[in-house]
């Protein structure tokens, strides 16, 4: 099959259902002017479907649209809007296929503790769709993030409302300071000779050799890490905490990435809900081992293996008496009691932090009230930045949206650049001895003794994504003319690799004078004295602190990052434009179903459309996706100026009225351009009628709020049910269709 000018993704939750809405609406405005819009799948339905296909009927199977998407971005004519999608952690990958299967889609469970072969395959199978699995596929170059200026300009003049910080708050950032990644690390660059395949061991101490990953293979010029967190050094960092924290008298929370990190972070994750609950576990290690509890899939999942035990009642007994003697949690729901640690996914690093920043450093806790908080930050290497954040909130107050200037990023991202590509070089050490990395020619690149229970993992960085990078920063200095960081760590043993590309590189340009390099926690506060004066500044970082910061100083400059301006400059030449910079906003799902009122903001979607449609143009030569895509822009304006983002509440306007205004300004402004007469006569008629129904549009949208939605699943839903849901007023789609 041919692909279309432009792949739209299929995704989930709040952004799938908005596409209900507006992809009709992008398509029959662009094959006017000749542009063709197609999707593809990346759904966790999607993917868990396609994976399967043996399992299931002709009619339910389905490609595997992530691997056609996986070669596409790896060609020239790659032009992708990409929407947020799950992450899904095990908690929610069982949900997913447990509704697949209840809708008749005959596939295996997810095997938790697999012992044959066959359920060993199925697992291999379902761990690939686990976590971040989507991104890295599809990010074959780097980052560019930013607000658009007339996104930034819109803040500044409605402001949206921020938490106060008071200079005597309690919340603080905890972290580790020995034995844990950032610590650690050693970091080398291949010699051509030690390019190739590299193997990974670990010898025991009793000289036996387990080999951990046979091949890895690197070109020469690649940045190759190796590091390990400390099983003991990262529990009694944990258990000093939750003492401390007792002792502050506030909440208490943990903040890491199970979703992005998928291998390593589920096992701190666990280690933090087994310290949590020592005494529990201390008592019923057997019992619980015995019903499969397992803490890196979170509380939840301990309490309901839990119920299935003999001594299901003393143990939730003795699992209340902890909790009890135990700091007050720091909550993800209060009404539902649903603490952050039910799910390693619930609470995700990127997004948590700016969050409770926002909110004047406070969290929610048990009792439903806003408290200071402990932020327990485990790894040392980024922690800095949140710690400088909440000690210049203290000093300072909150940050003022009105006034503050903007942090732009330029992130090292592609083929799977440092940390975020480690999940296959990533083991919880079997048993101590010594984890070795051999290169081909036998060289040791890495050593580290380490105990059992350890995380062993290295990362790496190709030399052509660094250069790239670099390029991109320094095209986008030229561009800004502001202040720009790079956000590197001479101390730290990966930062120091990356700088010696990054400074030859910079002297090479001529460039060097216009850039700062400074560790992230300087750099964190340089950054917020120059948006505190109302200035620019661009943050050129690593692909974790691109994640970080992309959610930070959007949610506090924007109060979302879903504004965000999102492009990946695909190193083949393609174009990925991925919309906002946060998440599927699994809360909005429900509030549709409850009572049929969608409050996501499509304005990623509208920035991410323009910037899809120019490039067409600019690299295909086609001057009618120029028209479409100027149009867009100043849709995208008429929404910020007319006020027609979505209210939060039922009975305001939501995602449909406010696609009705895009369409409608759209089509002026293509009607109203005088670049080709063609599509403008075509859009006049339009146009008018979009105008004349006006007031019936509106009123056909709002007569469905208030009352439940039925959409046939929340994974998988039903695609009638979702459209005839996200797309009730008649008027509107007689003029679309
Ligand atoms: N690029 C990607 O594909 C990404 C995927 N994810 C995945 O998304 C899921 C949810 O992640 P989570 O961390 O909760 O973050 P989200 O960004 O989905 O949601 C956080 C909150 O931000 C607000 N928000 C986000 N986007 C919009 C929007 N377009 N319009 C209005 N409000 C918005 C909502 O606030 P409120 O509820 O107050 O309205 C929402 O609850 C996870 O599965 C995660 O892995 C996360 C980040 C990026
Ligand atoms: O891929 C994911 O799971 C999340 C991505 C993300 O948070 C980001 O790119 O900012
Ligand atoms: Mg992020």
């Amino acid at each position: 099959m041919d692909n279309p000018d432009i792949v739209y993704t299929k995704v989930d939750e709040a952004p799938e259902l908005a596409s209900a809405s507006l992809l009709p609406i992008i398509q029959r405005f662009a094959a006017a002017a000749g542009v063709s819009v197609g999707t593809r799948d990346i759904s966790l339905a999607g993917r868990i479907i396609a994976s399967f296909p043996e399992n299931l009927t002709k009619a339910q199977r389905q490609s595997d649209d992530l691997a056609i998407l996986g070669e596409l971005v790896k060609s020239p004519g790659a032009n992708v809007i990409k929407l947020p999608n799950i992450s899904a952690s095990v908690p929610q990958l069982v949900a997913a296929i447990s509704e697949l299967q209840s809708q008749g889609y005959n596939l295996p469970d997810y095997p938790e503790t697999p012992g044959t072969d066959a359920e060993k395959a199925i697992r291999a199978r379902y761990d690939a769709i686990k976590g971040s699995a989507v991104n890295p596929v599809l990010r074959e170059g780097n980052s560019d993030r930013r607000a658009a200026a007339a996104v930034k300009n819109y803040a500044q003049a409605n402001p949206h409302s921020m938490g106060t910080w008071s200079s005597d708050s309690k919340t603080r950032v905890a972290t580790m300071s020995a034995g844990d990644f950032r610590s650690n690390e050693t970091s080398v660059t291949l010699t051509a000779a030690q390019s190739g395949t590299a193997r990974i061991e670990l010898v025991g101490r009793d000289g036996s050799v387990t080999i951990l990953k046979e091949v890895v293979d690197f070109p020469e010029g690649t940045v190759v890490d190796a590091t390990f967190m400390s099983a003991r050094a990262l529990n009694s960092f944990l258990l000093e905490q939750i003492e401390a924290t007792k002792a502050d008298g506030i909440l208490f929370s943990i903040h890491l990435k199970a979703t992005m990190m998928k291998v390593s972070d589920p096992i701190l994750f666990g280690h933090a809900v087994k310290a949590f609950l020592k005494p529990v576990f201390d008592t019923y290690a057997d019992d619980l081992a015995a019903v499969g509890a397992n803490p890196n899939s979170g509380l939840g999942a301990v309490l309901e293996s839990v119920q299935t035990s003999p001594k299901s009642a003393e143990i939730l007994a003795a699992i209340d008496a902890t909790m009890a003697d135990a700091p007050p949690l720091y909550m993800v729901n209060s009404d539902k009691g649903i603490t952050n640690l039910h799910v390693p996914s619930d609470v995700i690093i990127d997004a948590s932090l700016p969050a409770l920043i926002r909110a004047g450093g406070k969290g929610w806790g048990p009792d439903g009230k806003e408290a200071d908080t402990v932020c327990v930050i485990p790894d040392s290497a980024y922690a800095s930045v949140y710690d400088e954040a909440i000690k210049d909130c203290k000093a300072n107050g909150a940050l003022d949206p009105a006034t503050a200037g903007t942090v732009q990023n330029i992130g090292l991202m592609a083929q799977k650049a440092e940390e975020y590509g480690s999940h296959p070089t990533t083991f919880e050490v079997p048993t101590a001895g010594t984890v070795r990395m051999i290169a081909a020619n036998g060289d040791i690149l890495h050593e580290h003794d380490v105990e059992a229970g350890d995380i062993w993992r290295s990362a790496s960085t190709r030399q052509a994504p660094i250069e790239d990078w670099v390029q991109l920063a320094i095209d986008r200095q030229a561009i800004e003319g502001c202040e720009a960081i790079f956000w590197l760590d001479e101390t730290r043993a990966h930062d120091a690799q990356l700088l010696n590309y990054v400074k030859p590189l910079l002297t090479k340009a001529g460039v060097s004078e216009k850039f700062q390099i400074l560790a992230p926690r300087e750099a964190t506060r340089v950054s917020f004295d120059t948006i505190r004066r109302g200035e620019t500044s661009i943050a050129v970082t690593g692909n974790v602190l691109r994640d970080y910061l992309t959610d930070l100083f959007p949610i506090l400059e924007l109060g979302t990052s879903a504004k965000m301006l999102s492009i990946v400059k695909l190193m083949q030449g393609g174009g990925l434009f991925e919309t906002g910079a946060g998440g599927s906003a699994p809360k909005h799902v429900q509030q549709l179903v409850e009572e049929n009122h969608l409050r996501w903001d499509s304005l990623g979607e509208f920035c991410a459309l323009g910037e899809s449609l120019k490039f067409l143009a600019q690299v295909k030569g086609n001057a009618k996706a120029k028209v479409l895509g100027d149009a867009v822009d100043l849709a995208t304006q008429g929404i910020l100026d007319h006020n027609k983002s979505p209210g939060r509440k039922v009975g305001q306007a939501d995602n449909r009225d406010s696609h009705y205004y895009f369409a409608l300004y759209w089509a002026q402004a293509l009607a109203a351009q005088g670049d080709d007469a063609e599509i403008a006569a075509y859009f006049v008629p339009i146009a008018k009628a979009l105008a004349e129904n006006e007031a019936v549009i509106q009123a056909e949208i709002a007569a469905v709020q208030g009352a439940p939605a039925q959409i046939g699943g929340y994974f998988h839903s039903d695609a009638d049910k979702t459209t005839a849901v996200m797309r009730p007023s008649s008027t509107l789609n007689a003029i679309i269709d």
